[in-house]
């Protein structure tokens, strides 16, 4: 016997969601999809190619023909390319809000999530529960995860954490990838981050929005094996 098991994880930027999501999978043998990644990796396209990101249509094309896959946990490829590094720059950000905010690209991508989350992948061990049911499943984290992609998730988190906070994970991150435009600082970045959420809480499809039923988690103050473990402990008491 197996049962399926959907994690959705949302919340602002850099609040920890990924890196999160990403541990708590390796350690429930869950799949992990990165949405934001997905986000990232179309606007990369758009730049690379040189569409205008306010060019509704053109963007949505670039969307309908990217192939964005997960070879392995964490690891990001477009059109057979690893940009695991290349999505993660500031100029990807200082660009991602129009194209966020395209209700063609986000109904390419919607479709593309759900069905990642339901593939199934062989690769998605699960666990053993109480020795007799297995359970698979994915970890899927990004801004309406909970509310539009898989609102029957069978446990959401929100995560959150203060604003000055994520910006300095953010600029340490940026820092030791060594991936700090020049000149860049955690004041820019803050603003960055700022910018971003008001352009995520306040576009009319899927805005960035907690969902009824999910549970809030303030990383603030925690480790990242703290935050981990307070979701592994929910996905338990879920089942
Ligand atoms: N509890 C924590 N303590 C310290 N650093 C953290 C914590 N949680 C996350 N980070 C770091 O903060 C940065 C942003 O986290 P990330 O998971 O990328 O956020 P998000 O996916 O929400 O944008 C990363 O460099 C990550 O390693
Ligand atoms: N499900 C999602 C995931 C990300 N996005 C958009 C909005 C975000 O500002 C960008 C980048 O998201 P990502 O989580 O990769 O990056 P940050 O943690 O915000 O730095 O993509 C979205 O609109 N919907």
């Amino acid at each position: 016997m197996s049962r399926l098991f959907r994690i959705a994880i949302d919340g602002p930027a850099a609040s920890g969601k990924s890196t999160t999501a990403k541990l708590l999978a390796k350690k429930l043998g869950f799949g992990y999809i990165d949405s934001g990644a997905m986000y990232r990796a179309v606007t990369l396209k758009c730049l690379d190619q040189g569409v205008p990101i306010t060019d509704t249509q053109k963007v949505q094309d670039i969307a309908h023909h990217a192939k964005i896959r997960f070879p392995s946990l964490g690891t990001v490829e477009l059109d057979g390319k690893d940009v695991s590094t290349a999505i993660r720059t500031s100029r990807i950000v200082q660009n991602i809000s129009p194209i966020a905010s395209n209700p063609g690209v986000r109904a390419t991508l919607a479709n593309q999530q759900r069905s990642l989350a339901h593939a199934n992948d062989p690769a998605w061990s699960g666990f053993k529960h109480k020795n007799t049911e297995k359970i698979r499943g994915v970890v899927m984290d990004g801004r309406d995860i909970g509310t539009v992609i898989l609102p029957d998730a069978e446990l959401k988190v929100f995560i959150v954490a203060e604003p000055h906070v994520r910006a300095q994970r953010r600029y340490d991150e940026l820092k030791e990838k060594n991936s700090l435009a020049q000149g860049e600082t955690v004041e820019a970045i803050a603003q960055d981050l700022e910018a971003r959420d008001e352009a995520d809480r306040t576009r009319k499809v899927s805005p960035l929005k907690k969902a009824k039923d999910a549970i809030e988690l303030d990383t603030s103050h925690k480790t990242i094996d703290e935050q981990v473990s307070a979701i592994e402990k929910l996905v338990y008491d879920r089942l």
